[in-house]
């Protein structure tokens, strides 16, 4: 593998997918998409429902090739997964019989890391997100947060150079759900990372991000708008929203979201749309 360190870490070139759909047909999730991450940056894409989102995420993790166009990882043309990348889910993918402990340590036992090594390099990262004393405990005897710490430190273990990210703290409740995204950045700060964040809260997308990214109305959805969000780093994301640059930025991207969230409700639901 040649690693560039000058090339984005993740980009889709002219990027269209599409779908059969049930009835023998095709359906264009996403047309003609150009997406650059550098290393180092934190993207997110926003969107109205079902414009593609997670389409975009698919096809830079190397789980959903494109149709046409093509998706690059550091300059090398993806084939198969994305080696580099580690994602990371709305739903936590921890394996109920496995202790926190092992469930964090299992991405290294499975690159070869001797058990010792990998047990130790666990409790190293379950420190590091405040669950030391959870080690020996099974996921079901974990709260919602609890849980995201773990998925979280399951996730940077293996050192990855990209983040995939699909909604990860939308089911938690508000709360926890900022001190998670306050704890994400403090990770990521400075650890040259680049991230590709999915969410459906605009609010959530600027208060992470450096750049935001607008898909419109499907089908065959385009990247509608591109926002840098040149709010000052480190951020302390539980006073940022009330900022007045965190507003003007937030009504910007706003008033453009809002017509495509029309748009789509207008397709999807004619009758209440009137
Ligand atoms: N495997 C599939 N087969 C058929 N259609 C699909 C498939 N995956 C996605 N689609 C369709 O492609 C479109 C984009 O889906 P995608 O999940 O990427 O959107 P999204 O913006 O992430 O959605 P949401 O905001 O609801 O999470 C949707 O209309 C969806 O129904």
């Amino acid at each position: 593998m040649t690693d560039d360190s000058t090339a984005p870490a993740v980009q889709l070139k002219g990027c269209t997918r599409r779908f059969d759909t049930p009835s023998g047909g095709e359906y264009v999730a996403v047309r003609d998409v150009d997406l650059t991450i550098a290393p180092g940056r934190f993207v997110s894409i926003v969107g109205p429902t079902g414009c593609g989102k997670s389409t975009l995420l698919n096809m830079a993790a190397g789980l959903l090739e494109p149709s046409s166009g093509e998706v690059f990882g550091f300059g090398e043309p993806l084939r198969g997964l994305n080696r580099r990348a580690s994602y990371m889910f709305q739903q936590d993918a921890l394996l109920p019989w496995k202790t926190v402990r092992d469930n964090v340590a299992l991405g290294l036992k499975m690159r070869g890391v001797a058990s010792a090594e990998a047990n130790e390099r666990a409790l190293h990262w379950l420190r590091r997100v405040g669950l030391e004393g959870f080690a020996n405990r099974y996921p079901y005897q974990l709260s919602g947060g609890m849980r995201k710490r773990t998925t979280v430190a399951q996730t940077w273990i293996v050192d990855p150079d990209v983040l995939l990210m699909d909604e990860p703290f939308s089911a938690l409740d508000i709360q926890t759900r900022q001190l998670m995204e306050n704890e994400l950045l403090q990770l990521w700060q400075g650890s040259n990372k680049a991230v590709l964040f999915v969410t459906h809260d605009l609010d959530e997308a600027i208060a992470l991000s450096d750049e935001v990214v607008l898909l419109g109305v499907g089908p065959g959805s385009r990247v509608v708008g591109r926002y840098e969000v040149d709010l000052d780093r480190p951020r302390d994301l539980m006073d940022i929203r009330s900022r007045p640059e965190f507003v003007r930025i937030y009504e910007e991207i706003w008033s453009q979201l809002k017509e495509e969230v029309m748009k789509t409700y207008a397709k999807d639901s004619p009758a209440l749309a009137k």
